[in-house]
């Protein structure tokens, strides 16, 4: 009776406070992460960094950023302080000013450190600077990620080919460029368990690999190992992929959390890879049934995820992964 009921107090819920951006209008930022997280079984308690009526990739919105201050005393004062509550994960996105992310990583930080002996919260951070060479943040952001990364207790990190590029000071061309991006990171960020590089545009010289293929890769800091995986791009621009991949790569780390990882950390990527590939595949489906007629553009820019419609790939809890993950061999490939 006793065992049964340490057992039972000792499995944490899956309780995830999710700090990132909040549009009315389609699905990046939170609305990318929320449903997906609460269909696999989360808690999921969002802080909005920013209301915009639609994702800037519109051409045009209307809303706010929230005063940084503000933001800060709903997660200090209300959520931590007088809530007390005990996050399981924290994940973190799209925020406007980087003084005010600044003091959010102090407060989660030293959350982290109170509560190391009973508490296991573990961060998920995706450094959202920009993509394909252009910032979408002002520059000083760079510089506060450089410090956040520096002192903090970060789980997984997640960024994207540039946002790697900027954080390691580095150009990313070939797999040799990308496996010593990562050793840098993780010199240059000790505290950082495990990075993901989300969408990797290199040419992969040593096999036949297809050209159009997009390469993610990941890096486990307690091995010292890089896999990598190849996807075929889908002939279409996505907004919010990336908010959904962190949010399922979240859920494939976690989804046990009474403190042991199900999945190694390739294994993770992998299934999200297959997930968002779906996910992805789906969206572009319904686009062309909507757009009959009316569109030939070979590559189109789909706005918003079909994120609802898509809800019978969520429930797929444990997918066998048609991907593949290749240790890299820095001996062998050069
Ligand atoms: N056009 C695409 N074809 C296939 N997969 C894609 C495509 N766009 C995004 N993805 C998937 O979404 C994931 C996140 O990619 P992306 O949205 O480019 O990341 P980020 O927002 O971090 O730049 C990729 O790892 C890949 O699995
Ligand atoms: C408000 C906001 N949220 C989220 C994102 C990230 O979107 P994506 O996953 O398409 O890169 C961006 C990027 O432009 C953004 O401006």
């Amino acid at each position: 009776m006793t065992t049964s009921i340490t057992n039972t107090t000792k499995k944490k819920n899956k309780k995830l406070l999710s700090i990132q951006s909040h549009v009315v209008h389609g699905y990046v930022g939170n609305k990318a992460a929320t449903f997906p997280l609460q269909y696999r079984g989360w808690d999921v308690d969002c802080l909005n960094t920013v209301q915009f009526s639609n994702h800037p990739g519109y051409g045009s919105f209307s809303g706010f950023k929230y005063p940084s201050n503000e933001l800060t005393d709903i997660l200090q004062n209300g959520l931590l302080n007088f809530l007390k509550l005990n996050y399981s994960a924290i994940l973190t996105g799209y925020y406007p000013s980087p003084e005010g992310f600044l003091k959010i990583s102090e407060i989660l930080e030293e959350q982290y450190n109170n509560n190391k002996d009973n508490c296991d919260m573990k961060w998920i951070l995706d450094p959202v600077l920009g993509d394909n060479g252009k910032l979408y943040v002002t520059e000083g952001m760079v510089e506060i990620y450089k410090k956040i990364l520096t002192k903090c207790h970060i789980f997984c990190c997640t960024p994207n080919q540039f946002e790697m590029e900027l954080l390691t000071a580095g150009q990313i061309s070939t797999l040799d460029d990308l496996y010593k991006s990562f050793v840098k990171f993780h010199e240059l960020y000790p505290n950082v368990k495990y990075i993901v590089v989300t969408n990797c545009n290199i040419q992969l010289l040593h096999k036949n690999s297809h050209d159009d293929n997009i390469i993610v890769a990941c890096y486990n800091t307690i091995t010292n190992k890089m896999h990598y995986c190849e996807t075929p791009l889908i002939p279409a621009r996505f907004s919010g992929s990336g908010d959904l991949f962190t949010a399922l790569l979240t859920d494939q780390l976690l989804q046990n959390n009474d403190g042991v990882m199900v999945n190694s950390l390739h294994d993770a990527v992998l299934k999200s890879i297959f997930l968002v590939d779906q996910i992805l595949r789906n969206t572009l489906d319904l686009y062309i049934k909507d757009n009959i007629g009316s569109t030939n553009n070979a590559q189109p820019v789909i706005k918003d995820l079909k994120l609802i419609q898509s809800r019978h790939i969520l429930d797929i809890i444990d997918p066998t992964s048609p991907f593949e993950a290749i240790e890299y061999d820095p001996m062998i490939y050069f």
